[in-house]
């Protein structure tokens, strides 16, 4: 004989389920572009939860397109290779060695990782780099910077017939040069080019904090351009977060709705950021 246990925890689950319908009917057939800092991708059971939020998104018909970084694997790659590097406002200053070993780790370890993962939920993860049918094309940033590259021209078409077939796009941030250079992107500068080449409805940027923070620490929850541009002349916002909000800022003028930094190691930070009311980190808007 079987009985019906009612318990609280699915009714919660239940309510979340209906509440989320509103949410689910403003992103249907959105684009949303998702960058993956590498900071962000630690633990194998957070790469399943990412994987598994993603998978959602396209089960409901969502457009997702993952850009991903992966800047402590080049570290710990060129530390084992006695290659030294720096970083110039967050860019890595990248010679034809580092190039190499740049290229290496993100289109081979960390873009593959992101596909297996999500092709393990049930997606359809296909695997690209800038090169890939010239998806993003660059040119070089600033020669004291070496193989830097600033996007020039995205193949948005491309995407978008992957969309057709429900595929989901990994981006490595590598671009392709016009004299056939391989350029390192920045994976923010990265995903703010893809994001308004598609004219995404939003892009989202997780990190490894809950969001901008302020002179006194306290995570900002939105911020307009103004905000940004004093913050940054402060030395407020710094390091790997000037790109970031660099990109935020490019990406909300380029036409996309709204760009947000988010902790991506709080479970399900994508879901909560798109479906629900309790979106965390920081919201930048033009
Ligand atoms: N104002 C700020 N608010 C939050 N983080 C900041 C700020 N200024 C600098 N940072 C730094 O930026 C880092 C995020 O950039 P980065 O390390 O490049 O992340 P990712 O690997 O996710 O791209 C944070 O861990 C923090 O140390
Ligand atoms: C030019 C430049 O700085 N490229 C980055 C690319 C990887 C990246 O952006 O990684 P995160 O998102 O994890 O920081 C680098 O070489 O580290």
């Amino acid at each position: 004989m079987k009985t019906r246990d009612m318990n609280r925890d699915w009714i919660a689950t239940a309510e979340t389920l209906s509440s989320a319908l509103p949410y689910l009917q403003r992103y249907d057939d959105a684009i949303v572009v998702i960058k993956l800092g590498g900071h962000a991708m630690g633990s194998d059971e957070g790469m399943e939860s990412f994987a598994r939020d993603v998978v959602l998104l396209r089960q409901v018909g969502v457009n997702p397109v993952i850009v991903h970084g992966g800047g402590p694997m080049i570290n710990s790659l060129l530390d084992k290779l006695q290659i030294k590097s720096e970083f110039v406002n967050g860019k890595r200053v990248t010679d034809a060695a580092t190039m190499e070993v740049v290229e290496m780790v993100l289109s081979g370890m960390v873009n593959k990782r992101i596909v297996q993962a999500i092709n393990a939920q049930g997606g359809k993860g296909i695997g690209l780099s800038g090169k890939d049918a010239n998806l993003i094309t660059c040119e070089m940033t600033d020669p004291a910077l070496g193989f830097v590259g600033t996007p020039s021209e995205v193949n948005a078409d491309m995407l978008k017939n992957l969309f057709e077939k429900e595929f989901i796009p990994v981006i490595a941030p590598i671009g392709a040069g016009r004299a056939g250079e391989t350029f390192n992107i920045n994976g923010d500068t990265a995903a703010g080019a893809v994001a308004a080449a598609l004219k995404a409805d939003r892009l989202l940027l997780l990190t490894d904090v809950a969001g901008v923070k302020n002179a006194e620490g306290v995570v900002v929850t939105e911020l307009k351009a103004a905000d940004v541009e004093a913050m940054t002349a402060a030395g407020v916002i710094a390091g790997g977060m000037i790109p970031k909000t660099e990109t935020a800022l490019t990406a909300v003028r380029g036409g996309v709705r709204a760009c947000t930094i988010v902790d991506g190691r709080v479970p399900n930070a994508v879901l909560l950021e798109l479906f629900t009311d309790h979106g965390a980190g920081s919201m930048i808007r033009s």
